[in-house]
């Protein structure tokens, strides 16, 4: 049985459909990446999922229970990391986690929390003295202290720099570690290539989009573009292009002064008789590249519109 289940949710605010009959489900242990442009829909998603909006429409199963019969157990269950502006900038991370954990019936050790989110040596600072990095270490510990079992964290790292990212990474990867599932939502399609089990494409309300990063960048990777750099001479590169246009699957070629560049749905294929052609003539090829495909494209490819962070 998966851990989550939302089937045809729908929220409407005045004309606004935020959320469109989106449907999913995750199993235990996951990371499962929500992911879209701003207005998209994700937090609107997410909020109906932690209890904290009610969908118009739709049903939603934490563990087969739900909000309207279930409510106290799922909320022992799951754990929403706070947004960092709703963190108390006067007390301590220790009384932050403390003050938390006092809400639950049963709660994680903050000793062992305060490890886990790296924030062992700075227990005893102010929140108001942490840096952005921190802060959301901090927002991800209180959304750990009753050790729940599904974790949902709201574009976690936006606005860090790019060390402090990576540190939250490493985290959230340690959370699945844990046997812990996660819900995110990110602006990053860098991001959710290098997190999530799963990605789930929204835009505008609809999914648009939902599989393995790899199967998603597989679904475009039919056609793949290739580049030869010759030495110096153009002649080479001219040359072979005339060459390259008839092997199997080729759709374009060109040369551009040292550079031949082609695509082709049969990459395999075509390199290997490009490299039978250039050792059998003995032509030095210098440099060769095939453009790998990133999530952004895919992003492209299904909505026609540029990414936007
Ligand atoms: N309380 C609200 N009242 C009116 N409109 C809302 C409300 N909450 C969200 N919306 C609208 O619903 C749509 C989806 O918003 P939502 O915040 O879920 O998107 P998002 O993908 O999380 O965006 P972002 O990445 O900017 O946080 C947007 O058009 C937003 O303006």
């Amino acid at each position: 049985m998966p851990i989550l289940e939302v089937k045809e949710l729908r929220k409407t605010f005045q004309s606004v459909v935020a959320v469109d009959s989106i449907s999913f489900s995750v199993e235990a242990g996951e990371i499962f990446t929500i992911i879209g442009p701003n207005g998209a829909g994700k937090t609107t998603t997410l909020e109906m999922i932690e209890g904290l909006q009610t969908p118009d429409n739709g049903d939603i199963q934490l563990k087969g229970l739900n909000w309207k019969s279930d409510s106290k157990r799922i909320k022992q269950m799951i754990g929403v990391q706070p947004q960092t502006s709703a963190l108390f900038d006067l007390l301590t991370v220790y009384e932050s986690l403390d003050v938390f954990a006092g809400f639950y019936e049963r709660s994680r050790p903050i000793e062992e929390i305060l490890d886990f989110i790296n924030l062992g040596d700075h227990r005893k600072k102010f929140v108001k003295t942490l840096s952005g990095g921190q802060r959301q270490r901090l927002a991800i510990g209180i959304a750990l202290v009753n050790d729940p079992d599904i974790l949902f964290l709201d574009e976690p790292t936006t606005g860090l720099d790019p060390q402090a990212r990576r540190n939250l990474w490493d985290i959230i990867l340690k959370l699945k570690g844990l046997g812990k599932t996660t819900i995110l939502t990110t602006h990053y399609m860098e991001e959710a290539e290098k997190l999530s089990d799963r990605v789930c494409i929204v835009d505008q309300g609809k999914i648009i989009a939902l599989d393995t990063p790899q199967n998603l960048i597989q679904l475009l990777a039919k056609e793949r573009e290739i580049h030869l750099t010759f030495p110096s001479s153009m002649k080479e590169a001219q040359n072979m292009v005339q060459v390259v246009k008839d092997y199997p699957g080729v759709t374009k070629v060109h040369s551009e002064q040292n550079v031949l560049l082609f695509s082709t749905t049969s990459s395999e294929e075509s390199l290997y008789q490009l490299f039978k052609y250039t050792t059998e003539n003995q032509i030095e090829v210098r440099q060769i590249g095939i453009k790998d495909l990133s999530l952004e494209d895919v992003f492209i490819a299904f909505t026609g519109k540029e990414w936007r962070d």
